[in-house]
């Protein structure tokens, strides 16, 4: 499946003129330049891998910027560490899977974008999520992509589903868990599932995002930000079931719907907290040059056509 030219080149029309503004107030005597970096975030299954390899080839090919891209899934811990942290919190259901903050290898991500700064080699990490019975674990590190040192690199695409996530306050975390006590949790498709974790699990998420957004993640490190999004939630349900079903007419393994449901659901909690600060606005004005950086919310239905592009101003 590929994305429509005219949805990419509509994207990347509110995303060019930020670039070549980037680019040029980089020295083009040094080698040393910061790239310009382009998150990318959505919602389960709404298309962010495919997005950004059509992103990536139109700056690449139209554009003739070096791109490369790297996905926050390649900075999961390693399996063995992954098994370590479900085992230590045995009742913290947000853990038992690979995917919430917390699951991440911060050092991996530090070296990773040091190295982008620093002008080093630049070593591209990656995961493989079908090892360990569709647990995960990290590829070889032999096999990682390298970029020599010295290479000037344009633009990095980072996707990853909670890119463009802020933490919260605590007050406000506890506050909207003792909220949903009193919401019903719809049977078929769960969209209010903030009760059925412990507030302190949802406390310690909360804490990991601030982490990855101080160091890698957050406004003052992106520079544009594109924003999958729908405007009804049960589409991530939806989405992942046809994918699912596609996967099952292929090669007969694949999730059933229960299955998809249960493994959508994890996610519901941190859309619950954090979309409705990231649709308002991912760059506040604390940020400094917020006024250089550019949100898009691309709004899909539930076939992924892109219905709407919102640009915030
Ligand atoms: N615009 C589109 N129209 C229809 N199908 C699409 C579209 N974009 C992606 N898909 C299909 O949706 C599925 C999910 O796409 P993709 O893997 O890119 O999503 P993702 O957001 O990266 O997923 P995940 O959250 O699981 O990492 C794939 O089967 C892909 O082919």
């Amino acid at each position: 499946m590929s994305i429509p030219q005219e949805a990419v080149h509509s994207v990347l029309n509110h995303v060019l003129p930020h670039i070549e503004r980037h680019l040029q107030c980089q020295s083009p005597t040094s080698t040393i330049r910061r790239p310009f970096i382009l998150g990318l975030t959505g919602l389960q299954g709404s298309g962010k891998s495919t997005w950004t390899d059509a992103l990536v080839k139109e700056l690449r090919q139209s554009h003739g910027f070096n791109t490369i891209h790297l996905s926050l899934d390649d900075l999961y811990l390693d399996h063995d560490d992954l098994v370590q942290l479900r085992a230590d919190n045995p009742s913290n259901k947000l853990v038992q899977t690979r995917g919430q903050p917390g699951t991440h290898d911060i050092a991996l991500a530090r070296s990773f974008f040091e190295s982008l700064r620093a002008g080093s080699e630049i070593l591209i990490p990656s995961f493989d999520k079908s090892k360990f019975n569709g647990e995960g674990g990290r590829k070889p590190k032999d096999t990682w992509y390298r970029v020599p040192a010295g290479t000037a690199i344009d633009v990095v695409v980072f996707e990853g589903w909670c890119v463009g996530f802020q933490p919260l306050e605590e007050t406000a975390i506890r506050q909207r868990w003792e909220e949903g006590l009193q919401k019903q949790t719809a049977l078929e498709y769960p969209t209010e599932t903030l009760k059925d974790h412990a507030v302190e699990h949802l406390l310690d998420a909360n804490t990991q995002l601030r982490g990855y957004c101080d160091l890698f993640m957050g406004p003052k490190h992106l520079d544009f930000l594109v924003h999958l999004d729908t405007d009804d939630l049960v589409n991530v349900y939806r989405w992942r079931m046809q994918q699912e079903h596609a996967l099952r007419a292929r090669t007969k393994e694949s999730m059933t719907d229960e299955q998809v449901v249960q493994f959508v659901k994890g996610y519901m909690p941190a859309y619950e907290l954090y979309l409705g600060q990231l649709r308002r606005a991912f760059f506040g004005l604390s940020v400094s040059n917020a006024r250089n950086k550019g949100q898009l919310r691309v709004v899909l239905d539930q076939d992924r056509t892109v219905v709407d592009i919102d640009l915030y101003k």
